[in-house]
């Protein structure tokens, strides 16, 4: 079991600078997002991406977040960067995960996009590939990437999980709205990209922090609540 998915893990994804990089870190993050899609204003040209990674190892989990990637593209990315996890963020199918993680020996971050209640029935089938489930907002139509757009969804769908399954929340989430979102959604981690930026691709190292303190307070109070309702605390 990763440090991730051993605790409530929080991503800030689409780092792209040292310094922004840094300030992640300070922060507490659990997981650093490195974005390969060439259509994202966070895209990271690989050698600067290898320079970022070199600077997190150890204290954060690498998350390298793809779209719709090829097993032997994703091989040779993994070889390059040594990422702790791929984030699947495409229209990958369960098979397609399934080829992933066999090319690259890496657990996967499955994200799906949910807008109304009939999209949970898209979790069940990634039961036996994805190693978590990353819930996230639809990107808007047209949109040149589907991902990283600031658009949060009603995280009252997700009251009706089962409890014990666990999943990380993104979409619109920001320093002001995490402690809400998760107080709702109930996730077992949360991930962020623009709600830390003060423009596309560019982050803002006060609101990482802010963010990072936000939500680990609010997962705090969460885990209480529920050793309180289980009789344990
Ligand atoms: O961040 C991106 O540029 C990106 C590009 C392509 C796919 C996913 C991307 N980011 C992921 O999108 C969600 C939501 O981001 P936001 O906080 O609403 O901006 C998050 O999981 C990012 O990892």
């Amino acid at each position: 079991m990763t440090r991730a998915q051993a605790s409530f893990p929080i991503k800030i994804c689409g780092l792209s600078t040292p310094e922004t990089l840094e300030a992640a870190l300070a922060a507490g993050a659990d997981m650093i997002g490195l974005v390969f899609h060439p259509k994202s204003p966070r895209f990271v040209m690989p050698d600067l991406a290898s320079r970022l990674a070199a600077q997190a190892r150890g204290k954060a989990e690498i998350v390298a977040l793809t779209v719709d990637i090829e097993p032997a593209k994703a091989a040779e990315l993994a070889q390059l960067l040594q990422p702790d996890w791929l984030q699947l963020h495409g229209s990958e199918t369960p098979d397609a995960v399934r080829a992933i993680k066999a090319a690259t020996g890496l657990p996967a971050l499955k994200a799906l996009g949910i807008a109304t209640a009939a999209d949970l029935q898209r979790i069940e089938p990634y039961a036996g590939s994805a190693d978590m489930i990353l819930l996230d907002a639809k990107p808007p139509k047209d949109a040149a990437y589907p991902g990283g757009h600031g658009r949060p969804f009603d995280w009252a769908l997700l009251a009706g999980l089962d409890p014990a399954f666990r999943f990380m929340l993104s979409g619109g989430l920001d320093p002001a709205n995490v402690a809400e979102a998760i107080r709702t959604a109930r996730p077992s981690g949360v991930d962020v990209s623009s709600g830390v930026e003060s423009a596309p691709g560019v982050k803002d190292v006060d609101r990482i922090a802010e963010f990072v303190r936000a939500a680990r307070a609010a997962a705090q109070a969460l885990n209480d609540d529920m050793l309180k309702k289980a009789g344990k605390a």
